[in-house]
């Protein structure tokens, strides 16, 4: 039996952003752990690589299409029972190619994010988004009923916090 590294394992999550504002989702492969939940494309990062090179890694590898700039957008932690994750989140708006299912993987294009179950540490980041995508959508954020998500740090002072 293996144990749970005890470090944040890396990983490099982009969100592929259309004009009007829809977002490409996909989900989960059998035999990985949380198969069937939605989530962003991405996956580790590799010993010594980029954060950006790990991310056009990955889309040639799940999506094959190649991601020609990105901004990074926010990090989050989170802890799961099977690993301990950095999330770095990047919003792209430039990419070349059609998504094609690499790993047999289902995906969609999503305006009001329909799809579920969707990862738990990227639920969250649904609601920040929409101020992105919409930026005259008001606010549901309250700080009362903001996401019970202590580790989940705001776009705002994302960028430095990791
Ligand atoms: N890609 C992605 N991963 C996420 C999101 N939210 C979230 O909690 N995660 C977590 C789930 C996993 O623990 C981790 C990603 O690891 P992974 O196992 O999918 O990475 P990988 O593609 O490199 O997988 P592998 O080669 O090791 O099989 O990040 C998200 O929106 N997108």
């Amino acid at each position: 039996m293996h144990e749970a590294k005890a470090g944040p394992i890396d990983v490099v999550v982009g969100i592929l952003m259309q004009p009007n504002g829809d977002v490409l989702l996909g989900q989960r492969p059998a035999g990985k752990p949380y198969a069937g939940y939605w989530e962003f494309p991405g996956g580790k990062v590799e010993a010594g690589e980029d954060l950006f090179a790990a991310l056009q890694r990955e889309f040639v590898e799940e999506l094959g299409l190649e991601v020609i700039s990105a901004d990074e957008w926010c990090g989050v932690e989170h802890v799961y029972e099977h690993a301990h994750v950095r999330l770095h989140f990047f919003i792209s708006r430039a990419w070349r190619g059609e998504p094609q299912s690499m790993e047999g993987q289902a995906f969609a294009w999503q305006g009001a994010v329909g799809v579920a179950p969707l990862l738990p540490a990227t639920i969250p980041l649904l609601e920040w988004l929409d101020q992105v995508r919409y930026p005259a959508y008001p606010s549901v954020i309250a700080s009362d009923d903001a996401p019970d998500t202590p580790a989940a740090i705001p776009p705002a002072s994302a960028s430095s916090a990791l």
